[in-house]
């Protein structure tokens, strides 16, 4: 079968990391061109890939040149280009978060809804760690009772030109997904703390944060973001069952023995930290693009996600417990 054709949108840090994992890692696709706002980064990038580099992205989606689009533009503009996807039928790879607002997402969700078929999987790559999946494993096998708790930790060494609304939407957005998954559940409320600012956040930005949610069974779970830890990208994910307790597996670095002491390595950033979880979950999108279905995260998983992570937006800017209210899915959506 050939391979499919992807046009690319967005050739940043993560677009430039998908074109060389799907060119020089993955079988099946290769990215056969690529657009930016920023077109002479866009072309430097093209002549290092040897691929052709578009003036528009949207000129890009509709041509006959591309199979298959992947957005890793800026959270703002992801909308347009998964709109101009759905509209030329392409299968469509957006990085999370779908959108920013969940007005936006619904509009994907309706404008996929109307094109009559399932165009649309979301970034949300923790699905595809075989840490989660190990987690989600043992969960599931009900050897440890039922999940009572979880408590996690997303932390970044720095985060430029992060707001306040970005730990809740652009930074666990992760959590929110992932562990709608691993708990096969959805939430119920959410709230969102600030401790003590570091010195370290720029501007107005609360770093760290903490965000409690809990489900719809009475799971109780707390997530730590700090953007600016200066330490390292340190991910955790501990899940207290009620004759166990599951911990997220870290990446075995090896321990260095210097100078008198003991060193183990942590992560610098996400691409150190889960480099098979972006091989599987791109893999598995290829695949499935060329058997002519969508199996992962789903524009309505985007946008469920977004209006939890709105609900903890409203919970942060009020200081209060707010109830998250859901849509029904739409029976396009069930699997
Ligand atoms: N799944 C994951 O673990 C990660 C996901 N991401 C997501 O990937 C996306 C990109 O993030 P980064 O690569 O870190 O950002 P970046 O800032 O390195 O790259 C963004 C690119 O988008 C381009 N751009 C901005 N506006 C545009 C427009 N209107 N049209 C076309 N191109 C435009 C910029 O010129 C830039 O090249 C974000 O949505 C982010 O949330 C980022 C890091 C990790
Ligand atoms: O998706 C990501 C990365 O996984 C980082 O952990 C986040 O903090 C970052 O904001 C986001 O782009």
């Amino acid at each position: 079968m050939e391979e499919l054709k992807i046009g690319l949108v967005g050739t940043g840090a993560i677009g430039r990391t998908h074109i060389e994992r799907i060119n020089n890692t993955l079988q099946g696709a290769k990215v056969v061109g690529c657009a930016d706002a920023n077109v002479d980064f866009c072309k430097s990038v093209a002549e290092k890939y040897a691929i052709k580099a578009w003036e528009s992205g949207e000129e890009m989606i509709a041509s006959d040149e591309i199979d298959a689009v992947v957005v890793t533009t800026l959270d703002p503009f992801h909308e347009q280009y998964v709109m101009a996807a759905i509209k030329a039928g392409k299968y469509v790879f957006c990085e999370k978060p779908l959108a920013p607002e969940a007005d936006a997402c619904k509009r994907i969700v309706e404008a996929e809804m109307a094109a009559g078929k399932q165009l649309v999987q979301v970034g949300f790559m923790r699905r595809y760690d075989p840490g989660y999946n190990q987690l989600k494993k043992a969960i599931d096998s009900g050897k440890y009772g039922l999940p009572l708790m979880l408590h996690c930790v997303h932390r970044n060494y720095d985060a430029p030109g992060f707001t306040t609304s970005m730990p809740v939407e652009n930074s666990m957005i992760h959590e929110i997904d992932v562990l709608r998954w691993l708990l096969g559940e959805n939430y119920k409320t959410a709230e969102v703390v600030f401790p003590k600012t570091t010195r370290n956040a720029e501007g107005e930005l609360r770093d760290p944060q903490i965000m409690y949610l809990t489900t719809e069974s009475g799971v109780r779970i707390d997530v730590e973001s700090f953007v600016n830890c200066r330490y390292g990208y340190d991910v955790r994910c501990e899940v207290v069952c009620e004759e166990g307790c599951l911990n997220l597996p870290e990446p075995a670095n090896a321990m260095i023995r210097t100078n008198d002491s003991r060193v183990t390595p942590i992560c610098h950033d996400w691409s150190e930290r889960f480099p098979e979880a972006y091989n599987i979950e791109f893999q598995s999108w290829i695949n499935a693009c060329k058997e002519g279905r969508v199996d992962g995260p789903s524009a309505w998983d985007g946008y469920t996600a977004q209006v939890t992570a709105k609900a903890a937006s409203k919970a942060r800017d009020t200081q209060s417990v707010v109830e998250i209210k859901y849509d029904a899915m739409p029976d396009f959506y069930k699997k």
